[in-house]
């Protein structure tokens, strides 16, 4: 069998923690990932929970150089405005033929390739956290000099996590306002379930838990093959019954047009960050 890759993910906060759980519980060999953090806490934290090399900043100031020197797949997981002096920094020490993925909302790849050597191949994903649990979806772009070969082993590497789709750089900020924020809207209606129910007279707890297992419960029947959300909708709503009643409210007050209003936003603000960030070069 061919040695597996090493994988350096630079950051390993929420997003890259995810991703890093779902690679290795799908086999992907421990002993091959090292994780860079800026503190040492965090890094004890990782340590014990995945049993990776994790390196900390703040007591190795060379940590995300001496991560990236060894990579074959890099996995940059900082926030946006940190992605440029990030590459910026470990640009230099790249192995030949490395590719640097990024999981960063709005930075475009072009920003990503003028912060690298010239030929660097790089990939702009936008994940999302059920990652976690192998239930995630992950949108890709390839930069210009990424080898079809690359994407291929990025693709195969994030299949562990779940779902992995390639879509044009253009439609990246499209893709993240539906499921690289789509989680938290999930969760969103989760918390205000529950706070409803428990203002119909149940105990909090038992509506967190009526809440939450609705939605698992409901996010399991959608992944079903042939799945079809309008149906499933329909099958639970009896005529003049009880469901028809809570959605004709939803529909009156046009929460499908408050649900697009906000996904416009969350769009909007990717590509405003993007402007932010090219106006710092
Ligand atoms: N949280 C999410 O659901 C999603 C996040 N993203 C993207 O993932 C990226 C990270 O977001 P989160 O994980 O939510 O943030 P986070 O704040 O949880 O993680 C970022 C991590 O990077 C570390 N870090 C920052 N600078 C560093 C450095 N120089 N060296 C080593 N470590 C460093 C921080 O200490 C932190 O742990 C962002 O760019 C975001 O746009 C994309 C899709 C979904
Ligand atoms: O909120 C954010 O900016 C990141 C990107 C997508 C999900 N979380």
């Amino acid at each position: 069998m061919p040695t597996s890759p090493r994988i350096s993910f630079l950051g390993c906060g929420s997003m890259n923690e995810a991703i890093l759980g779902g690679i290795l519980a799908g086999g992907f060999p421990k002993d091959r990932v090292t994780a860079t953090v800026r503190r040492a806490e965090r890094a004890a934290e990782l340590r014990v929970r995945h049993g990776i090399t994790v390196l900390a900043g703040s007591e190795d100031e060379a940590a995300n150089r001496n991560a990236a020197a060894e990579a074959d797949v890099l996995i940059v997981g900082v926030k946006p405005a940190g992605v440029r002096a990030m590459l910026t920094e470990v640009g230099p020490v790249l192995k030949p033929g490395a590719v640097v993925v990024s999981v960063a909302a709005a930075v475009p790849l072009e920003l990503m390739e003028a912060a690298l050597p010239a030929g660097a191949q790089v990939i702009r994903t936008m994940p999302n956290t059920p990652a976690k649990l192998g239930r995630g979806v992950t949108a890709l772009s390839a930069g210009t000099a990424a080898a079809p070969a690359s994407v291929e082993l990025v693709r195969s590497l994030l299949a562990g996590t779940g779902r992995v789709v390639q879509v044009p750089e253009e439609q990246i900020n499209a893709v993240g306002s539906v499921s690289g924020s789509g989680p938290a809207y999930a969760f969103y209606l989760a918390e205000a379930m529950a706070k409803a129910g428990a203002e119909l007279g149940l105990e909090p707890e038992l509506a967190v838990l009526l809440a939450a297992e609705t939605l698992a419960g409901a996010g399991a029947m959608l992944a079903e093959p042939g799945a079809d959300a309008a149906a499933l909708r329909r099958a639970v709503t009896s005529p003049n019954g009880t469901t028809e009643a809570a959605i004709g409210v939803f529909a009156d007050r046009d929460l499908p047009g408050i649900i697009a209003a906000g996904m416009a936003a969350a769009a909007e603000r990717s590509a405003e960050i993007t402007g932010e960030l090219n106006a710092a070069s």
